[in-house]
């Protein structure tokens, strides 16, 4: 807890402005997150393949988890007997929960949409559930989220304006519904708005000016990074950022790759979430200064230097690339943790040189000089 924090409040302090780019730090009642942030994706209570004290130590501010994938197992109430998510996972910072439509859609079975909400069977043991608004939020109030999100329905692209509009105004419904199933929640929580709209530009500003009138505390900015290019992304990016209020926290969910992070930073991102770097780290993906580096690659067999000798991360500085190759081909857990590890420090010192970079107005060149490491390659 930071000494000037309040015990119970929520809220959002800009610290510079770089172009269309932003820091500052979002206060909760369980401490600041420094932004622009990468949040690690901790799915099932877990950020697979670390420890809490290193995804701390890599410097995250705050965790992810799912409600889809807690609501099967261990389920909501059972999690709130046993003191709530943050004391199950011994993570004492803020955590934010998604409100498991996504997921819904992306993993259940046999589901039914409805205004009301959607029906689903579990992919764990196919029993039925039943989602709305005001469930969700329920579920995530059980889990002890600092910041939630409502409930909504991410279309994929391409998708016809049809589709895209109908999503969209069911999702500020379910906005509504989700603001108001929230009011009886512990001050300093916080839910978020989720900006739908497809890749039609005056629906997105419609979705983005209708939240800004609910006056949510932070707005998310849905329905991308599901197959589009990354120009399409961004272009959406950049039509629905002026119409958000300045003061309140931007959050791009499901994004991304480094270059992603950057370019979604350029044109006024605070938050991201991916599982990016711990996917790829059980792939045998390195992300470094130096751009991607494949470690099932033969050419690392004899590659005595680490990945990165200049980081304070141990997995990037101690262990040599032969090593590494080595965990890989005989496919040890080690090798998973270590790259998971590597890489998520990677994602936090991105965005920590984001930051500095932003507060000297330097932000243009930051991105230049990194796309230039990853250019340069030392692979
Ligand atoms: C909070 C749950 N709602 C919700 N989650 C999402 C998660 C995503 N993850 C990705 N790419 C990996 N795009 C997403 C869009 C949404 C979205 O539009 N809505």
């Amino acid at each position: 807890m930071t000494p000037d924090t309040p015990a119970d409040t929520f809220s959002f302090t800009l610290s510079a402005t770089d172009g269309a780019a932003r820091t500052g730090y979002v206060s909760t009642p369980r401490g600041r997150i420094r932004t622009p942030a990468f949040m690690p994706v901790g799915t099932v209570a877990t950020v697979k393949g670390l420890y809490f004290d290193q995804v701390r130590a890599a410097g995250a501010d705050i965790v992810l988890g799912n409600t889809y994938h807690l609501m099967l197992r261990p389920g909501a109430e059972r999690v709130a007997k046993l003191g709530g998510l943050h004391t199950f996972m011994r993570w004492d910072g803020p955590i934010l929960t998604d409100s498991g439509g996504f997921q819904v859609m992306s993993l259940s079975s046999l589901r039914k949409m409805s205004e009301q909400g959607v029906t689903f069977r579990s992919h764990v043991d196919g029993a039925y559930h039943e989602m709305s608004p005001e469930r969700s939020v329920e579920i995530q109030g059980l889990l002890g989220a600092d910041i939630q999100m409502q409930l909504d329905e991410c279309v994929r692209l391409p998708c016809t304006d049809e589709e895209a509009e109908r999503a969209m105004r069911l999702s500020l419904r379910w906005a509504e519904r989700s603001k108001r199933a929230f009011e009886t929640q512990p001050k300093g929580r916080a839910i978020f708005g989720i900006v739908q709209g497809g890749a039609v530009p005056a629906l997105r500003v419609e979705s983005a000016r209708a939240l800004a009138d609910m006056d949510f505390p932070g707005y998310s900015i849905g329905g991308l990074a599901v197959g589009e290019p990354q120009e399409v992304m961004l272009a959406m990016i950049e039509t629905v950022a002026p119409h958000l209020p300045t003061n309140k926290p931007r959050y791009l969910m499901g994004v991304g790759t480094p270059d992603d992070l950057l370019e979604s930073v350029a044109r006024g991102i605070d938050m991201f979430d991916c599982v990016m770097p711990t996917r790829s780290g059980r792939h045998a993906l390195a992300f470094t200064r130096f751009g991607r580096i494949n470690l099932k690659n033969a050419r690392h067999a004899e590659d005595p230097r680490p990945l990165d000798e200049e980081s304070d991360c141990p997995a990037l500085r101690d262990y040599s690339r032969a090593y590494l190759h080595h965990l890989v081909r005989c496919e040890e857990m080690l090798g998973a943790m270590l790259i998971s590890w590597a890489n998520i420090h990677y994602y936090q010192q991105l965005m920590a040189g984001a930051r500095a970079a932003i507060a000297a107005g330097r932000y243009a060149d930051y991105v230049a000089q990194t796309k230039e490491g990853w250019a340069r390659g030392d692979l």
